[in-house]
């Protein structure tokens, strides 16, 4: 069951085949020995995928998603805090927390303002073939300016990003994966100089003191929580929800387009009231992130020897052995969610949080907030925020056309997207009555 490769086969299949390679021919293992590039013990379901979410039972591996991992010197030899455990996790992951919070308190005009000037601008051109790269500008520009009270250009931001991933641990050469990581440290110095000389960087300073983090290493941790963490997840939910909106029939189309307006007529705009009233939009949100999670896969080590399953696979794993919590799995799980595999974008409208428990892609219950001895995402509020308003914008006072037809295969790579990328042959924007949608500043978040 599975398939134990060699780690280069493994590693080649993943690329090939995508998460599908840990469940050959329809099986549904609940724990599995695999090797997806690395020998590892899957975690394949609701209760299996707890091992890689309780504090208890898992420790983070600095520095690695298994068969790839993140440069050290793109971080300046930083780890992040989603690498880091115990009392070095939690000292950065409060200095996040108290980050956010100054942040969020000027977001909603700063994300209302890029939205107006990108979409604009988007309007402008012929067609739109690098839409996935525009969209994370948005959310970058939007979450840099409100953290550093200055936005940093989102293709700076971008460079950097895109060289954080670069260490794959095999024999195949990779030159473009160098050629990135070249380009992500020469973009350091600039990057640096954007955030020291920003309106807020001494109010960060003196938050890194607060928690006892050096500076560089504080700046540094918010960085990389900020534009990988935040703006890669987020920009990947909005491009796999553009996606998604293409597969809907144009009544179920229509009808979260007309429930979404009602909503905004009716408060007046986008809102702190209005996000929360958009309750079609957030379950065809939820279903975008329950079958295209960002992230597919935890990558952990156990804290301790385990047995998993025992009545069933009853897998043995020793202190220190590599384990991976499939999100992706653990939300096409039959028994919680009727019909797994379907698509369906009413699936959360109206139920008491019958289901919503099981939704882990925030890497712990969706419904359960984060804290500082786990991993969970400290970004929900700000990632809801800024996915409904965008999305409600798209919806009610844009239209647009994809070039291709999406079609997943489900690589890990894409993050939840489309395999090829989304591109745009047409965009069009109300400004006007956008415009006037987009004018209350009390909305902070969901
Ligand atoms: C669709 C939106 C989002 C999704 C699906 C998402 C998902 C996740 C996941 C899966 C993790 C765990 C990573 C791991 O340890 O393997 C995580 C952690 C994290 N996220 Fe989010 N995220 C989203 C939005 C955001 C936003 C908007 C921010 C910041 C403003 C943010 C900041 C962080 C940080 C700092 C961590 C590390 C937490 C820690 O070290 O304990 N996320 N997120």
């Amino acid at each position: 069951m599975g398939g134990v490769w060699s780690n280069t086969y493994g590693f080649i299949k993943g690329v090939t085949d995508g998460v599908h390679m840990m469940k050959p021919e329809g099986e549904h293992p609940s724990v599995v020995r695999t090797n997806p590039g690395l020998p590892v013990v899957a975690l394949m379901n609701q209760d299996t995928i707890q091992y890689a979410l309780n504090p208890e039972t898992y420790k983070k591996e600095p520095y690695s998603f298994g068969p790839v991992g993140v440069s050290k010197d793109v971080l300046r030899g930083h780890c992040p805090s989603m690498f880091s455990n115990d009392e070095d996790h939690r000292r950065k992951k409060a200095l996040l927390v108290d980050a956010y919070k100054q942040g969020e308190k000027s977001l909603s005009s700063i994300l209302f303002n890029q939205i107006k000037a990108h979409f604009g601008e988007w309007s402008r051109l012929k067609d739109v073939p690098d839409f996935e790269e525009r969209v994370f500008h948005i959310m970058s520009e939007t979450l840099t300016e409100a953290l550093f009270g200055r936005k940093i250009d989102g293709q700076l931001c971008f460079t950097w990003l895109n060289g954080l991933i670069t260490e794959a641990k095999t024999w195949i050469p990779m030159p473009s994966l160098a050629w990135k990581r070249r380009q992500a440290i020469k973009a350091i110095p600039e990057l640096l100089k954007a955030i020291e000389t920003a309106p807020k960087y001494r109010e960060l300073v003196q938050l890194c003191h607060t928690h006892g983090v050096e500076v560089e290493e504080g700046i540094f941790t918010i960085l990389y929580g900020t534009l990988f963490n935040g703006c890669a997840a987020q920009t990947a939910a909005i491009v796999s929800s553009v996606a998604r909106l293409h597969t809907l029939s144009d009544a179920e189309k229509n009808e979260i387009i007309q429930t979404t307006l009602q909503v905004l007529e009716k408060h007046g705009g986008v809102s702190e009231e209005s996000l929360g009233d958009m309750k079609t939009l957030e379950s065809f949100i939820l279903e975008v992130l329950r079958l295209h999670p960002p992230v597919f896969n935890y990558w952990v080590l156990a804290r301790k020897d385990l047995v998993i399953s025992p009545e069933k696979e009853n897998i043995k794993v020793c202190k220190g052995e590599r384990m991976l919590g499939c999100c992706f799995f653990a939300q096409r799980d039959g028994s919680v969610f009727p019909d797994p595999d379907r698509f369906r974008w009413n699936r959360f409208l109206d139920e008491q949080g019958g289901q919503k428990k099981h939704l882990f892609f925030p890497r712990g219950s969706f419904m359960e907030a984060a804290d500082l001895n786990s991993h969970q995402c400290p970004g929900q509020d700000i990632g809801f925020f800024m996915m409904k308003t965008t999305l409600s914008v798209l919806l009610c006072y844009c239209s647009w056309e994809l070039k291709d037809a999406p079609v997943w295969s489900d690589k890990p790579i894409r993050v939840g997207n489309p395999d090829d990328p989304v591109r745009l042959v047409r965009f069009n924007f109300r400004s006007e009555q956008a415009g006037r949608a987009l004018v209350n500043t009390s909305a902070k978040k969901i």
